[in-house]
């Protein structure tokens, strides 16, 4: 009974510190509000340090990466199956990420050189595709599933002595457009800045080459998950650039996925 309390409890924590990250990551990457951000403050990246701040900001990337990644292997999760209750594993990836990411937002070394800038209405429709990427991100998040995604569903289904729910696999309206609409949603909010500073650039670089890898590896484990059925879907639906002329390939589609014929 304890345990049916605690884990739910730990699952809420978690997505409190995912809360209080994934707000911080709005104003450190915009440069708004929040008193450390990717620019900000100045003083803190005299071009004396610069070298100093490419490596420990490469190393502060890095981790995040590796975690993520790494505690997002099935063999890992496995591993940790033998210490962790089920219930408690995503919640406890979502924990340890925002805690780097946390981390990442505390350390991070300020590279403020600007290496091009806009003003007017150029800046305006960046800072806009910027706000619309966080958006996309956000809202592609509950196409999928948002509470399984972060941990809530499985915490309540111990509460209630469930079964965990099935990973099941979806397509709902902005994946029938790419397959990685939050991954899609991070680059644009990530690039579309009025100033890109040099600090800036080594973010959104860093974080493009990351995100390329890992889905890499996600699709992997979604084909060994569901065979076929990703395999056709792949076909189907590009990685993270819309096709701009879907009407005669989506035609195409629905017939050959009514004869089941490879596209
Ligand atoms: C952080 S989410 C990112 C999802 C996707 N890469 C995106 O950018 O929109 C990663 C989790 O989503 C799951 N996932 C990815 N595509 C999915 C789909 N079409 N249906 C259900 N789960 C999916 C993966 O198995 C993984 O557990």
């Amino acid at each position: 009974m304890f345990a049916r309390l605690l884990i739910p409890l730990y699952a809420i924590m978690s997505y409190g510190v995912f809360t209080v990250s994934f707000l911080y990551a709005l104003g450190f990457v915009g440069n708004y509000v929040v008193p450390k951000s990717i620019d900000k403050p100045v003083e803190l990246g005299s071009p004396a340090n610069v070298t100093a701040a490419i490596v420990i900001n490469l190393l502060l990337l890095s981790l995040f990466a590796i975690q993520h990644s790494v505690m997002a292997r099935p063999a890992v999760k496995r591993w940790l199956a033998k210490f962790l209750p089920a219930a408690c594993q995503r919640s406890t990836y979502v924990l340890l990420s925002s805690l780097v990411l946390l981390l990442l937002f505390w350390q991070w070394r300020p590279i403020p050189a600007p290496l091009w800038q806009t003003s007017g209405i150029a800046a305006w429709l960046l800072t806009g595709v910027h706000w619309l990427g966080w958006l996309i991100a956000f809202a592609s998040t509950h196409m999928i599933d948002h509470f399984d995604l972060f941990g809530l569903r499985q915490g309540f289904s111990a509460l209630k002595g469930a079964e965990l729910p099935n990973h099941s696999f979806k397509t709902p309206l902005l994946y029938k457009i790419v397959r990685h609409p939050i991954m899609l949603g991070f680059l644009l909010a990530f690039w579309a800045t009025p100033v890109m500073t040099s600090g800036h650039l080594l973010f959104a670089v860093a974080n493009t080459a990351y995100i390329l890898v890992a889905l890499q590896f996600e699709e992997r484990d979604l084909i060994a998950e569901f065979g076929e059925t990703y395999r056709q879907y792949r076909r189907r639906v590009p990685m993270l650039v819309p096709r701009l002329f879907t009407r005669r390939r989506t035609g195409d589609d629905r017939s050959s996925r009514a004869v089941g014929a490879p596209q």
